[in-house]
């Protein structure tokens, strides 16, 4: 466990009281690498435990904690905020909030506050490195080189193929999909869309039926929010529907595809391959996945950009003070 602690002034110089923050420590480390940031709401926790797991291992009194920083990997579950009875404040720096029960948050009048869009960019750039990777191969590339013999490095065992002119279905066309689309119109590509409601300003094809989507797209891009309707809102039917020559990139979450089946028609070889960021029981990652040289993963990295950190620590801030202590 880690713990800061400070004496700082607000803008009016008023001492403020010390305030409990607690969150897990990837959060903590923006505040620990941006020196020149104030930190107007000390005492801060941070621990890899789950909060009600802390509170007891800890000793800390439930009834100190005022505020909530979390990432997606930190359940805000009923439990949790049933047993902060101060809680007024849950900041996530994240773009999701599946990871928060919101009606419970709601109920109880505990304020709920996310990063929005902040990140759309960065998590875009990752869906098309994910899916440059995968049509390209350049990770199985990477891996092939490093294990090669001179006399072998020319024998690469793998076609690549190119993404201009791909047909590509993004699923949730909000900030991310927006991003990406941007990105995939600079590639020649024929973008269309799957989202709840068709967008009056948007002219790419819009399908409200995601078979009908994956069975006019070479590629399908999950930029959605996992919600119950979004729930393994890719399944066999969908995969089958993208053929075997069909790639899919998750940068959204990873219960948006049904990964058991993922496992079996990349097995099958009823589509090509995956470039995933996100996992559906994370941290653990499918042991099949791991061993797959036409599927590309990261550990849900896609907003771990030095970018990303220092907009987040302003924003976690002022969320933090302008709730607190105006
Ligand atoms: O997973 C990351 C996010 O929701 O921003």
């Amino acid at each position: 466990m880690a713990a800061m602690e400070g004496e700082h002034k607000h803008n009016d110089n008023k001492e403020l009281e010390p305030l409990l923050v607690y969150g897990p420590p990837l959060v903590f480390q923006l505040f620990e690498s941006n020196n020149s940031h104030k930190y107007h709401f000390l005492k801060a926790f941070s621990s890899h435990l789950p909060l009600l797991q802390f509170l007891t291992t800890q000793n800390v009194e439930p009834s100190s904690i005022r505020a909530i920083l979390c990432n997606p990997h930190q359940k805000v579950t009923a439990d949790v905020i049933k047993t902060l009875p101060s809680l007024s404040i849950v900041v996530t720096t994240s773009i999701g909030m599946d990871h928060i029960d919101l009606p419970e948050c709601h109920s109880r009048g505990v304020r709920v506050v996310s990063i929005g869009a902040m990140f759309a960019d960065d998590v875009a750039d990752m869906a098309m490195g994910l899916l440059i990777d995968v049509l390209c191969n350049i990770s199985a590339a990477d891996r092939y080189v490093r294990n090669s013999v001179p006399s072998k490095l020319w024998n690469l065992p793998l076609l690549g193929s190119k993404l201009g002119g791909k047909r590509v279905g993004i699923v949730g066309l909000g900030r991310i999909g927006g991003e990406v689309a941007k990105r995939l119109e600079a590639f020649d590509c024929i973008i269309m869309y799957h989202s709840r409601n068709k967008k009056p300003l948007v002219s790419y094809p819009f399908y409200s039926n995601i078979v009908e989507l994956a069975s006019n797209s070479d590629v399908l891009v999950l930029c959605c929010a996992l919600t119950e309707q979004t729930r393994h809102i890719v399944n066999k039917e969908v995969m089958l529907a993208l053929g075997k020559e069909g790639v899919i990139v998750n940068v959204g979450r990873g219960a948006l595809i049904n990964e058991n089946e993922l496992v079996q028609c990349l097995t099958k070889g009823e589509i090509k391959g995956a470039g995933l960021d996100v996992f559906e029981n994370e941290p653990n990652v499918s042991k099949e996945l791991i061993t797959m040289d036409n599927v590309v993963l990261s550990p849900h990295a896609a907003a771990l950009t030095s970018d990303c950190f220092y907009d987040t620590c302003d924003f976690v801030s002022k969320s933090l003070e302008e709730f607190l202590y105006k």
